[in-house]
């Protein structure tokens, strides 16, 4: 999507992690129907909890950004994330018969503890960039993901359905805004600092695939 500037340098930073997310078993079973069912559902639970947390990143973002222009995007995207994901998933939760009671009673699988903790946390104490690298996976790696799941398409249904929100040209144009967004921001950079972007940039990557591998194990606590 971007291949001048500091986010081409990141998305080369990561291409073996993208090339293994779109080869992973619970991403080629959405486009060839084989995804079970429950490892679905599983994915779906834990992503709402996810969002919530997910959106008091982006919200951290805006209180952390310096000039209102970034305020204002991250602070609708916090809300955005709040509202269409809920209704994303007020759709399929009624499919799957999920109540919010149940949401509520569900604890974070450990890669989703992990990586809503580490998210807060570089919101929360990283640098300005670092919490850019670490937030844009989640908007990036999702509309590519989109993009190649909608050119492959899908025999059931509620995959599609899954597939058209994050393949559609309406959550592009988000992502674009990020993109430009933190070519801008990143352009001064000092080499440390760009590296210590890149790691975080990184590592939410990495708990990218990290969280739909856990949908396909039904991970949870082990003890
Ligand atoms: C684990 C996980 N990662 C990314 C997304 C996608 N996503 C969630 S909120 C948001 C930006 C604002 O709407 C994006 C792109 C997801 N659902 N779950």
């Amino acid at each position: 999507m971007s291949e001048a500037g500091f986010t081409g340098e990141l998305w080369r930073s990561i291409e073996g992690i993208y090339a293994a997310i779109l080869d992973h078993p619970f991403i080629r079973g959405l486009t060839d129907g084989s995804l079970p069912r429950d490892r679905f559902r599983h994915y779906v639970v834990q992503d709402a909890l996810y969002l919530r947390d997910y959106a008091r990143a982006l919200s951290l973002a805006g209180v952390r950004s310096p000039d209102e222009g970034a305020l204002v995007m991250f602070d609708e995207h916090a809300v955005g994330a709040i509202k269409v994901e809920r209704s994303l998933h007020e759709s399929f939760f009624r499919d799957f018969g999920i109540t919010e009671e149940e949401v509520r009673r569900t604890p974070m699988a450990p890669t989703n503890l992990a990586y809503t903790s580490y998210l807060l946390r570089v919101a929360s104490l990283g640098d300005y960039h670092e919490v850019l690298g670490a937030v844009l996976p989640c908007y990036w790696i999702y509309a590519e993901v989109g993009r190649a799941l909608l050119e492959r398409g899908s025999p059931d249904e509620l995959y599609a359905r899954w597939i058209d929100t994050y393949g559609g040209e309406e959550f592009n144009e988000l992502v674009r805004a990020v993109l430009e967004l933190t070519d801008r921001a990143c352009a001064g950079l000092n080499p440390d600092q760009r590296a210590a972007a890149t790691e975080a940039f990184v590592t939410t990557s990495r708990y990218e695939w990290m969280f739909w591998n856990m949908g396909w194990t039904l991970e949870g606590w082990p003890v």
